[in-house]
């Protein structure tokens, strides 16, 4: 019987999201931008959908952009940043650091899908970048954030909760200080962003409540389809968004191109399940997680387990980082040993056969705990007999290493 502990990677999609992902295929097929009968149903069920996504956010349907996922989410924020700046010189009347160039600060533990962007662009020497380490408890510090804020600084990009600890980050103590000096300079504006995709479905994510200026939804995070959605607060008069592409007026034409319309459709669904049931959703997590958690010192010993986030910061619900100790416990090793759990040591998108570098290291684990860490990440359909087929499949795989060694 196969476990999978593995939703921080991808979660399966809700089968009310299947079901109207396949009506919409079936019968909302028209073009949204044709004026007839079939393309105003498949409009008014993509602006239903935005609806539904706004509310779990609180933030307003018209600030809601589709895309194709979060990595494109994030890059429209991230190269953005180039012209809002050149828009912003090109709007001084004095010409004073004219030719220096945005600065970006991020932290350390960033997905890919920020950090690439973000060096990409300082390669290319159009911005400069700061990025700040997470404290030796996995969590960044705001000051150590704002410290870091120059006169061209204009973006600030901090994700919401880490895919690969857990650890959630302190967003909206940052948020609400990102411009506490700027107005009396009239330095340009910093725009705040948070990738909020391993937090939506897990936590309760209040956009106004973050004073975040942008923040990245990615469907297939909370059991939707694999789109995403870009929020910008008060989208094109307070917040500038720069669209990479360019075509048709689709999506205020920010995000031209013709809908996905079964896909947002679903992605809909998703967001009403995560309105409707959240807290559920959350307490039935953390109670497996914690069950995990206790059956991995039960059947390992609590002092050949360790948990690679900090007892004392918040934490999101579903993940469980663990390190076994013992020579040629490897983490990616023992999964390959167990017949029955699908898991990972880190993010899916890096090599699963090497430690992950950027995150457990930069969190401050020690290199050899890194290199046994497990990451396991319940979903809301994971049960406690799930966990206890989960941990002999673990011991037998530690049995067979040790026997092996
Ligand atoms: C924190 C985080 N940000 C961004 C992404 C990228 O989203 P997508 O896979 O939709 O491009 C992921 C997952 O894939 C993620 O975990
Ligand atoms: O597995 C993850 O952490 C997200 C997909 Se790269």
């Amino acid at each position: 019987m196969a476990v999978y502990l593995d939703c921080n990677a991808t979660t399966p999609v809700a089968p009310s999201v299947v079901q109207k992902i396949t009506d919409a295929l079936n019968d909302e097929w028209g073009n949204p931008s044709s004026s007839y009968e079939l393309g105003v149903k498949s409009k008014k069920s993509i602006e239903e959908a935005r609806r539904h996504i706004a509310m779990m956010i609180g933030g307003k349907p018209e600030d809601v952009i589709f895309t194709s996922g979060g990595t494109e989410v994030n890059n429209i924020v991230i190269f953005g940043i180039v012209d809002y700046y050149k828009d912003w010189v090109n709007s001084q009347s004095s010409v004073e650091g004219i030719n220096e160039k945005p600065h970006v600060i991020t932290t350390n533990v960033e997905h890919d899908a920020v950090i690439q962007p973000i060096k990409h662009l300082e390669k290319k020497g159009v911005i400069d970048v700061s990025i700040v380490p997470v404290s030796r408890r996995g969590c960044v510090v705001p000051q150590d954030v704002l410290s870091q804020v120059r006169h061209t600084t204009c973006l600030i990009t901090v994700m919401l909760a880490n895919n690969e600890t857990g650890v959630i980050m302190p967003v909206e103590e940052i948020g609400r200080e990102v411009n506490s000096q700027r107005k009396k300079e009239k330095l340009i504006r910093i725009l705040f962003h948070t990738d909020a995709a391993q937090g939506i479905g897990k936590i309760k994510v209040d956009a106004d409540k973050l004073k975040v200026d942008y923040l990245t939804i990615v469907g297939h995070k909370f059991y939707g389809p694999r789109i995403g959605c870009l929020y910008a607060h008060g989208l094109g008069h307070e917040t500038p968004v720069y669209p990479l592409l360019h075509g048709g007026g689709q999506e205020q034409a920010y995000r031209p191109g013709t809908e996905n319309t079964p896909m947002i459709v679903g992605l809909g669904e998703a967001a009403r399940l995560v309105c409707e049931n959240l807290s559920t959703y959350s307490r039935h997590m953390e109670t497996v997680r914690d069950y995990l958690e206790e059956k991995l010192k039960e059947a390992f010993g609590e002092g050949h387990v360790t948990f690679n986030c900090s007892k004392d910061v918040k934490r999101l619900p579903n993940t469980c980082n663990v390190s076994l100790a013992g020579e040629g416990l490897v983490g990616h090793v023992v999964l390959s040993k167990c017949s029955c759990i699908m898991a990972s040591i880190g993010a899916a998108c890096h090599a699963q056969n090497k430690p992950s570098g950027r995150i457990l290291l930069a969190s401050g684990v020690p290199h050899n705990r890194a290199v046994n860490a497990i990451r396991l990440s319940v979903g809301r359909e994971t049960t406690t007999d799930d966990i206890d087929i989960a941990i002999e499949d673990l011991k037998q795989s530690v049995t067979t290493l040790s026997c092996n060694k």
